[in-house]
């Protein structure tokens, strides 16, 4: 049901320069491929930096066959046969933008589309205001993708926050990890990055992993950084806030034994359990 692998989350510096943001992409996802990594990680808004503002102006329409950000995402995964979750990018469609991710298998091939399905809207007295609904309209579905090593459930950022949204991916006994491409602020980041990766995999005996953009002090929206894995028992490895990558080989041995003991999972009572 599940095969080890070796996932990269390439912690990148984002830029106001698209073209820079792709030339980084390509640059740290090579390096990231000539580790061994099976499963690369981009952060959240990769092509763009974070904020309302830029949404727009950097979107791209991901069924054009001439998407840079697209083109450039497939021929990574081609040239170095890897599974490659593409961070989010802002998605313009028809007359809607979304925050999106795209999953692409090592043939190039999209399995997976996931649009932000909780949006980013906080106003924290005398801390950071964002409200992502003002531009961005949110996804409606939970995402899962099939890969050959495990199913992996998709969600960006702010959709950690959510408990119900992590249990809805990881119920299926398949699912062997959940993967958040990311950006918390320096706020929220240090209070309870580390906090939510570890309680959705404690809670649901699932590894979890963030994937942050670099921390960029120029940057109007700063962002924590911390790139992170935590396993199932809730053990964790992490880097700093600079531009870097968290390699980690995801060992199955240690879910199914902690499954197989720690019967959480088969204890919940959904007949109690409110709406
Ligand atoms: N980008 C986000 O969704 C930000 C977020 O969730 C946060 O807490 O910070």
């Amino acid at each position: 049901m599940y095969k080890d692998f070796k996932l990269g989350l390439c912690q990148m510096l984002v830029t106001m320069s698209k073209e820079e943001n792709l030339a980084k992409a390509i640059e740290i996802v090579g390096k990231a491929a000539s580790s061994g990594c099976n499963i690369i990680v981009l952060p959240e808004c990769f092509n763009s930096p974070y904020g309302t503002n830029y949404f727009a102006e950097y979107a791209e329409d991901i069924s054009d066959s001439e998407s840079p950000t697209l083109k450039t995402l497939k021929s990574l995964s081609i040239q170095y046969s890897i599974y490659l979750i593409g961070g989010s990018i802002p998605e313009k469609n028809e007359n809607k933008i979304f925050n999106t991710s795209v999953i692409f298998n090592p043939n190039g091939e999209i399995i997976g589309i996931h649009r932000k399905v909780h949006l980013y809207d906080m106003d924290i007295p005398g801390g950071i205001r964002c409200f992502e609904s003002d531009v961005i309209s949110p996804g409606n579905q939970a995402t899962i993708v099939n890969t050959e090593y495990c199913k992996i459930g998709i969600g960006i950022c702010y959709d950690i926050n959510f408990p119900e949204y992590s249990w809805t991916l990881s119920k299926d006994d398949t699912v062997g990890i959940l993967i958040f491409p990311g950006c918390f602020n320096i706020d929220s980041g240090s209070k309870y990055w580390e906090l939510l990766m570890k309680v959705r995999a404690f809670d649901n005996s699932i590894f979890v992993a963030g994937c942050s953009q670099a921390r960029n002090n120029d940057a109007s929206y700063v962002s924590w950084g911390h790139s992170i894995v935590v396993d199932p028992l809730g053990q964790h490895e992490n880097i700093d806030e600079k531009e870097g990558i968290l390699i980690k080989d995801i060992r199955f041995d240690e879910l199914v034994r902690w499954r197989n003991n720690i019967l959480f999972r088969k204890h919940k009572r959904f007949d109690v359990y409110r709406q």
